[in-house]
């Protein structure tokens, strides 16, 4: 598969690891959105770069007819948008706020847990999620999925960053040292606690997940999400 890159930093750099191992061709690597694309020499793109600059990658990718994976975080404002472009691109396009098989399991757990906890008001449930001092965003992406899985399960009707606010679940985000992604969804009550808890060791995970959503989309139309892509629905 000849893939090309949008983004070559942390994430860019693992990608292309992980693309040399499984016998892809990384064919470009775009770090700024000046830069001239081939895009008849692309089979599939990745974008793992900056929120302010997913939306425009991923505009450019659905225009020119080329599939697009994104893991970029934090430019979820334009999601919709996104997704009405590629339906009238009739083009293909995955995001996902995390890509790793772990972190995909985790997030069915969270939402089966979720529902068992659901009228069970004695619990408060609470966020964490800790990540390496140079993220831009906060929460995280994979933060605000979980809230976003909760709330469709619970009382909960919103999320709020550092605060608490009746009938809001608090995400606490820390930054330290150079932590890959660490997660957490705690339910708490005068009694006992019931925790759960994602630990990335390093990006590899993510890169390799972000890799095989690039295999899987080759041949499709359509939006897609992890889910599709592990089977997992
Ligand atoms: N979904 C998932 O599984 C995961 C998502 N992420 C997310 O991926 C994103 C990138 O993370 P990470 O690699 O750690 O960040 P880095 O800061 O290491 O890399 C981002 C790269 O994007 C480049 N860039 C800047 N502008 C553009 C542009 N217009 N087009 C393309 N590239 C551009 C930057 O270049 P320059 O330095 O020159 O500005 C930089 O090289 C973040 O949003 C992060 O949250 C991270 C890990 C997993
Ligand atoms: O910026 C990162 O590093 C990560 N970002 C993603 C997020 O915002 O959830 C995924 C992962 O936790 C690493």
């Amino acid at each position: 598969m000849k893939i090309a890159l949008f983004g070559y930093g942390k994430m860019g750099q693992m990608i292309e690891r992980t693309a040399l191992d499984r016998d892809h061709t990384i064919v470009a690597k775009i770090d700024i959105d000046s830069q001239e694309i081939d895009f008849s020499n692309i089979d599939v793109a990745i974008d793992f770069s900056l929120p302010e600059a997913a939306f425009g990658n991923i505009s450019k990718c659905l225009d020119n007819n080329t599939p697009i994976i994104s893991g970029t975080t934090g430019w979820l404002n334009k999601y919709d948008d996104a997704v009405t472009l590629c339906k009238e691109k009739q083009g293909a396009f995955i995001y996902a706020s995390n890509f790793s098989l772990g972190v995909n399991i985790f997030f069915e757990l969270n939402a089966h847990l979720s529902k068992m906890m659901q009228g069970l008001e004695q619990y408060q449930v609470a966020i964490e999620e800790i990540h390496h001092t140079q993220k831009l965003d906060a929460p995280s992406g994979t933060a605000i999925t979980l809230a976003e899985d909760v709330i469709k399960n619970s009382h909960y009707n919103a999320w709020k960053l550092n605060q608490k606010e009746q009938g809001h679940i608090p995400i606490t985000s820390k930054r330290i040292g150079s932590t890959p992604g660490t997660h957490t969804v705690a339910y708490n009550s005068l009694v006992d606690d019931i925790t759960i808890k994602h630990t990335a060791h390093n990006r590899a995970g993510f890169a390799q997940g972000a890799v095989i959503a690039a295999e899987w989309i080759i041949g499709k139309t359509g939006v897609f999400t992890m889910r599709d892509v592990l089977n997992l629905g």
